[in-house]
């Protein structure tokens, strides 16, 4: 049973980070949007698989960089120039991963031909533009709310 215990433990690091932390909200989004635009494109396996790594890279440099943050503050509630420098080399590793998860993204996913078939999608069916404005607006608020946001909201409207 400890073994089931750590995924536990590790999904509530994570979900403690979606909470918390908006860029972690903003790359899960991204992540999503990724996998379920690239059934329009021509992905190879190692193609999947670079793309799949990228995200990894992102989500678990944010997860490092949240770790730090927390760490830092615990030790540090005021100005101290170690912490300056912990915080921004974190930060640094997320821009890392992000600009070359950017990179791969454009060596898979650059394929005028599907660019112009997800035209022709939501051109022949208008009507997918409903979901996907759907999806897109849940998201935003997701974003920008986070879960707790939602959950306190709902709450607060119940109580009136
Ligand atoms: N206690 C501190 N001492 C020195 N510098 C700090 C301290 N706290 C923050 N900083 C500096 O401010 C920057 C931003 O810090 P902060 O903790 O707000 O990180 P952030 O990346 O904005 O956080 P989040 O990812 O939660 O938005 C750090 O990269 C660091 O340079």
């Amino acid at each position: 049973m400890r073994f089931f215990k750590s995924f536990k433990y590790a999904f509530r690091g994570i979900i403690y980070c979606i909470n918390n932390e908006r860029n972690m909200r903003i790359h899960t989004v991204a992540a999503l949007y990724v996998f379920v635009f690239s059934f329009f494109f021509e992905m190879s396996r190692t193609s999947y698989a670079a793309v799949l790594i990228a995200i990894a890279m992102v989500i678990t440099a944010e997860l490092f960089n949240t770790v730090a943050e927390e760490l830092c503050d615990m030790a540090a509630a005021s100005f101290h120039p170690v912490v300056r420098i912990i915080k921004d080399m974190a930060a640094g590793a997320v821009l890392i991963s992000a600009v070359f998860a950017a990179a791969v993204g454009v060596c898979v996913f650059w394929q005028p031909a599907s660019f112009a078939g997800i035209l022709r999608y939501f051109a022949s069916s208008p009507l997918m533009l409903l979901p996907l404005a759907a999806v897109t607006a849940v998201c935003i608020v997701y974003i920008v709310m986070g879960p707790i946001g939602i959950r306190d909201y709902i709450r607060k409207k119940r109580e009136k």
